[in-house]
């Protein structure tokens, strides 16, 4: 039995031969989920080391996008080790409570114990979940506000994801999912891979995590631009929905309103 409170969840990585393949592109959950547990030990480090602590701009901005307020019950999808859980729960007080779900154990872990280490009282309305993302274990139109932070790009069904976030929404709250930005540019797609390529899979590599972050240029190629994510959210049902360019185009937020 799990520490955390868990949804069964059924992964599957079929390949040839009808059984999960174990190449290294990480194109199913199987392998994604290894990947998350892999990288949980080094992850907040190596993100304020290789963004220069830009990551936790990005983040606040997108939970504040979120709409959270005192006393809303607040969803932290693929919260990981829980930053933007801490910043929402700042957000909701006491009065109100966070759920972050993930389906890494050793990133809930992660979370877990950072959320023992802080004094600050508010950080108590926190409940770690061990969950699916295109599976969740809540009812219809429980959320005041939902957040994703780089969670979105890493998810092998988007459309199931939207679909259930907008599900879990209560009217009229936002969902704020904040990721990399494919951009349209092709001079910031240039520097972004530059960057990839130059920076942060030389600095993974001293810690052993070549494959796990050369990953991140080919999750960035096959994701969404910020028109389509825009189309995807209104597809699914949403009524509104807007990406915001941060972080010099290399970021961005999709925010859209159910
Ligand atoms: C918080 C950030 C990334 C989280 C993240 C998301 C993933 O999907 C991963 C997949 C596999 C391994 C790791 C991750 C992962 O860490 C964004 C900041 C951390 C980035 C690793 C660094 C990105 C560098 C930018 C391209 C350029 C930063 C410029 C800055 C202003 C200096
Ligand atoms: C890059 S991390 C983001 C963590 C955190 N939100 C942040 O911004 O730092 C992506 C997270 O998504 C989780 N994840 C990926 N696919 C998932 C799925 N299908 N269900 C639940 N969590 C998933 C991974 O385990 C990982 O913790």
């Amino acid at each position: 039995m799990s520490a955390f409170s868990s949804s069964p969840a059924l992964f599957s990585c079929v390949g040839r031969g009808g059984f999960a393949g174990r190449d290294r592109s990480f194109r199913c959950s199987v392998d994604r989920q290894a990947l998350f547990n892999r990288i949980a030990p080094l992850y907040d480090n190596l993100n304020d080391l290789l963004s220069l602590g830009q990551h936790r701009v990005w983040k606040r901005m997108a939970v504040s996008w979120s709409g959270a307020k005192i006393g809303d019950s607040a969803l932290d999808l693929c919260c990981g080790s829980g930053d933007l859980s801490f910043l929402l729960a700042e957000k909701v007080g006491l009065a109100g409570k966070v759920t972050g779900l993930d389906f890494s154990k050793e990133q809930l872990s992660i979370a877990s114990v950072k959320q023992a280490s802080l004094w600050n009282s508010c950080y108590k309305n926190i409940t770690w979940v061990e969950g699916d993302a295109l599976d969740l274990p809540f009812p219809d139109d429980y959320f005041d506000a939902v957040t994703m932070g780089y969670g979105l790009r890493n998810l092998i069904d988007k459309w199931a994801a939207m679909k259930e976030i907008h599900r879990v929404l209560r009217p009229g709250s936002r969902v704020s999912i904040l990721d990399f930005n494919k951009s349209t540019d092709i001079y910031i797609t240039l520097l972004q891979e530059w960057m990839l390529d130059n920076v942060v899979v030389p600095v993974a590599t001293s810690y052993g995590l070549t494959e796990q972050y050369k990953y991140l240029k080919s999750s960035i190629r096959d994701f969404l631009t910020g028109p389509e994510q825009e189309k995807l959210a209104k597809d699914v049902g949403f009524a509104k929905a807007k990406h915001y360019e941060i972080g010099g185009g290399l970021m961005g937020a999709l925010v859209a309103t159910r």
